[in-house]
């Protein structure tokens, strides 16, 4: 089956709070995408990567793919939208072959290539794959002026990359844009397929804040260790 990665990478970072989006910020002297899309490419030598960016960091994009030693030919660049729903969608437009997509956050930079083929095998399997890891903390919900604790048992952080077959995932992106789709999940949810959930991992971390690129680099470290 044909593999193809959206990695949104689009987005300003305005919680980061940093002139430069996130997404081209270093760790380890390498730019966060870098090491999202070396991961990818890592996984299966025939994966196709749709990479979108910024309008007006296209130059950092290829900067970033000349500096991948195995990227030659596998990567596509384009321009992003207004949201990440529009960003996704730009990016899934680029597909014209039935395949497995994945879409992935370009700021989860420390995605693993056992958690990207573990995606791939149970989309093949049941027709998506969404990661997702039990909460740690207590859990309130926060709604008409009081709240209540909720039990955590019941709760899920979901992650990317969320992957789907490409028949499934296409035509839900043709749905009108409702501020209620956070992911991909929500999409396909409500377009009327329900998704599977699959384990995801604790370091699958998006960089949000400036608190996340120390985490990081520090996982990289780790990780380089070895
Ligand atoms: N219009 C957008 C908005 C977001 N993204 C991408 O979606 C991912 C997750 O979004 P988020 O962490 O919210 O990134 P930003 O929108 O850049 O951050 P912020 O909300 O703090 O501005 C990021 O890789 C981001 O670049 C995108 O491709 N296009
Ligand atoms: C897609 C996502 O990463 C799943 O957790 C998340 O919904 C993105 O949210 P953001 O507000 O765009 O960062």
């Amino acid at each position: 089956m044909k593999k193809y990665a959206v990695i949104v990478a689009g987005g300003a970072g305005t919680r980061m709070g940093n002139v430069t989006p996130k997404q081209f910020l270093l760790l380890k002297g390498k730019p966060v995408l870098w090491y999202t899309i070396d991961s990818f490419l890592r996984a299966y030598d025939d994966m196709h990567i749709v990479l979108v960016l910024p309008k007006d960091h296209l130059k950092k994009g290829e900067k970033i793919i000349n500096q991948l030693d195995h990227a030659n030919g596998k990567i596509v660049m384009i321009e992003g939208g207004s949201t990440r729903f529009h960003s996704v969608k730009a990016g899934l437009q680029t597909i014209e072959e039935e395949a497995v997509v994945f879409v992935h956050d370009g700021v989860r930079c420390l995605i693993s290539v056992p958690l990207i083929r573990r995606c791939f095998n149970q989309a093949i399997e049941k027709g998506s794959a969404i990661p997702a890891v039990a909460a740690t903390d207590s859990i309130r919900i926060v709604k008409d002026g009081t709240h209540y604790i909720s039990d955590r048992q019941q709760v899920r952080i979901i992650q990317t990359p969320q992957t789907f077959l490409s028949t499934i995932i296409l035509p839900a992106f043709e749905q009108q844009y409702d501020e209620a789709f956070t992911d991909e999940a929500t999409v396909v949810e409500a377009y009327g397929t329900p998704v599977h959930l699959t384990e995801g991992e604790y370091d699958n971390i998006k960089i949000t804040r400036p608190i996340d690129l120390l985490i990081a680099e520090r996982i990289i470290e780790d990780r380089s260790a070895f």
